[in-house]
C-alpha cells in the first residue's frame, strides 16, 4: 500500500544454492530431525474476537493447538509415504498428482518460483496446521520472541506467516515484492522487531514447511525457500533501517476529545507527541494502553490540520478489544500509540476529475477527510458523496457532512438508507449504496473512492465498473484486510 526501497543481499537469484547470504538454517534444529526436544507441544490460548480488527498488523497467533503431538510430549514428523513392499503401482492421490504436475501459471516463472509454488500447493489444504506449527516452533525455540506478540493471538494468528507466504509467491515480481515488504518492514518497527529476529523466523518457516510439505520438500525446495526468505527479510530490514532515520517506530498521541455519537460510535481526537505526516484517505494502526501489543487499523477522519490534531470514527463491535476500549473507556488525557500511516486511497491532485465517494457506516470517515482535502486545495472539482447507513439513526456524522455541503457548492451529499424509513429531515434515498450510485451519474469523468464494510466495497466496485468507471480509477483499502477487521 505504499512505497519502499531496497536491495536484497545474497538472494541467490542466480541459482547458486551456496549463496544464501546471512541466513543459514540451523542443522541442529533441522525439521527433518524426528524427535527434537525443541519441537512444540500443545499449549492453550484465549480466544479473541475476530470482529474488530481493522487492518493489517503482522502479529500472529501462537496457540499451537494444532501442532502435531506425539508420545513423550514431543512432536514427531508425519510418516513419509513409502512404496509398499509388494510390487505394483501405488494409486496416486489427488494431492500428489497436483503437486507432481504443478506447472507455472506464467511461462516465465523462475525455477525458484516453481519450487515455491509446489510447496504452497501442498501446504494449502493444511494451512491452519502449518501456521500453528510455525508459531509453536518459533515460541518454543525462541521464547524471547513471544513478548513481541499480544498475549492472546487467536485473531492475529496467521498474519506474519501469511505475509511471508504471500511474499514468497511474489518472488519473481521485484517491484510488487519490494512495495509489499518495505511496508511490512516499516510497520514491524512498532512491534520491536530487530534484524536478529529474522533468522529465527526463517528457520521456523522452513521447519513448518518441511514438516507439512512432505511430498515436495527436498534440497532444491529448501534452497529455493532460503533464497526467497533471505530476499524477503533483507527488504524488510533495509526498509525498517531507512525509515528509522526519518520517523519514530510509533507516535504517542494524547486523547484531547471524545464524543459519543451513538451508543457504540465515538469520534476520538488525539494530539500526536510529534509531527505526524499523512495524507487524507489513509489509515493508521492504533494500540491502546489497555491491550498492549494489540494493534487495530482506523482511517483518519480528517485531512492534515494546521494544529496537528487527528480524529478517528470508532465503532465498538461485539468483543472488539481495541474498538470497545476506544469507545467506552478512552477519555481525554489518555495516551494511545499510532503506527505509521498507510493506504493509497488518496486524492489525485494532478487531475480535475470529479470525485465519486461511497462511504458506508464508519466508512464515511476517510471520505470526510477526502472532502476536506479537496476543499484545502481550492480546486472546484465536483465531489459527489453517497453516505450509506442502515437507518437515519446510524447517520452519525450527517450533520458534519451537510455542513460541508452547505459550505462548498461543488459538494453534494446524499444519505442512502438501506432499511427503515427514508425521506425525512435528511431527504435520504432508499436502498443500498451500489444501487443508488447506478441511478445517478454519468460517472465517466469521476475518480471513485469506496470505503465501508467489505461486502459493500465489493458490490460498490462491481456497480462502479458496471456503470463504466475504469477499475484503475476506483480506490479502496484492501478488502482482505477489512474482512479480517470487521467480519
Ligand atoms: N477505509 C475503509 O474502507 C473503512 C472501512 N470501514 C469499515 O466499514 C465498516 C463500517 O461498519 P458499520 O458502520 O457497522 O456499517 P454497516 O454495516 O452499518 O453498513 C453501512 C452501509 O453499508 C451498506 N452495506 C453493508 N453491507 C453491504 C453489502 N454487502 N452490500 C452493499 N451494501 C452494504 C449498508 O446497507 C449501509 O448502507 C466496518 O467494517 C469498518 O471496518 C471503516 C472505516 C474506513
Amino acid at each position: 500500500m505504499d512505497a519502499p526501497t531496497t536491495e536484497s543481499a545474497g538472494n541467490g537469484a542466480d541459482g547458486d544454492s551456496g549463496a544464501w547470504g546471512w541466513f543459514t538454517p540451523s542443522p541442529a534444529k533441522s525439521p527433518e530431525k524426528p524427535t527434537d526436544s525443541t519441537e512444540p507441544v500443545e499449549s492453550s490460548g484465549t480466544a479473541e474476537s475476530a470482529a474488530e480488527q481493522a487492518v493489517p498488523p503482522t502479529a500472529p497467533r501462537t496457540t499451537p493447538q494444532a501442532a502435531p503431538r506425539a508420545a513423550g510430549r514431543t512432536a514427531t514428523l508425519p510418516p513419509r509415504r513409502e512404496v509398499p513392499a509388494a510390487a505394483g503401482p501405488v494409486p496416486e492421490s489427488a494431492l500428489e498428482a497436483s503437486v507432481r504436475t504443478q506447472r507455472p501459471a506464467a511461462a516465465e516463472a523462475s525455477a525458484d518460483a516453481l519450487l515455491i509454488r509446489r510447496t504452497m500447493a501442498e501446504i494449502e489444504p493444511v494451512a491452519e496446521q502449518v501456521t500453528s506449527y510455525f508459531y509453536a516452533l518459533l515460541f518454543v525455540r525462541y521464547p524471547d520472541l513471544r513478548q513481541l506478540f499480544p498475549v492472546s493471538m487467536d485473531e492475529q494468528r496467521d498474519r506474519l506467516f501469511k505475509a511471508l507466504l504471500t511474499a514468497a509467491q511474489r518472488v519473481d515480481d521485484d517491484a510488487s515484492l519490494t512495495e509489499f515488504l518495505a511496508h511490512l518492514g516499516r510497520g514491524h518497527r512498532k512491534y520491536g522487531t530487530l534484524p536478529e529476529h529474522y533468522p529465527a523466523v526463517g528457520e521456523c518457516l522452513l521447519g513448518a514447511l518441511a514438516r507439512y510439505a512432505t511430498l515436495s520438500w527436498d534440497g532444491e525446495a529448501e534452497a529455493a525457500w532460503i533464497r526467497a526468505y533471505t530476499k524477503i527479510s533483507q527488504i524488510m530490514i533495509d526498509a525498517a533501517a531507512e525509515d528509522e532515520a526519518t520517523a519514530p517506530a510509533w507516535w504517542d498521541a494524547e486523547v484531547v476529545a471524545h464524543e459519543l455519537r451513538t451508543s457504540d460510535i465515538a469520534i476520538v481526537t488525539v494530539r500526536p507527541d510529534q509531527p505526524y505526516p499523512f495524507l487524507a484517505g489513509q489509515y493508521t494502526s492504533v494500540e491502546t494502553p489497555w491491550w498492549p501489543r494489540v494493534w487495530r487499523h482506523y482511517s483518519f477522519a480528517c485531512a492534515p490540520r494546521s494544529d496537528g490534531l487527528l480524529s478517528f470514527h470508532v465503532k465498538a463491535v461485539p468483543a472488539g478489544w481495541v474498538s470497545g476500549a476506544l469507545v467506552h473507556r478512552a477519555r481525554p488525557g489518555d495516551v494511545i500509540r499510532l503506527g505509521p500511516p498507510g493506504g493509497s486511497m488518496t486524492v489525485d491532485h494532478t487531475t480535475d476529475n470529479g470525485l465519486l465517494c461511497l462511504g458506508g457506516g464508519t466508512g464515511i470517515a476517510p471520505i470526510k477527510a477526502l472532502v476536506e482535502d479537496v476543499a484545502e486545495h481550492g480546486r472546484r472539482r465536483p465531489v459527489e458523496v453517497f453516505y450509506g447507513a442502515r437507518s437515519d439513526h446510524d447517520l452519525y456524522d450527517i450533520d458534519t457532512m451537510l455542513r460541508l455541503e452547505h459550505a462548498h457548492p461543488w459538494l453534494s451529499v446524499r444519505p442512502v438508507i438501506s432499511s427503515g424509513p427514508t425521506g425525512g429531515v435528511y431527504r435520504s434515498i432508499s436502498g443500498r449504496l451500489p444501487d443508488a450510485v447506478r441511478e445517478y451519474g454519468p460517472w465517466g469523468e469521476y475518480d471513485a473512492y469506496v470505503s465501508g464494510p467489505p461486502g459493500m466495497i465489493r458490490s460498490g466496485v462491481d456497480a462502479l465498473v458496471g456503470v463504466g468507471v475504469p477499475s484503475d480509477r476506483i480506490r479502496h483499502d484492501a478488502v482482505e484486510e477489512l474482512v479480517a477487521a470487521g467480519e
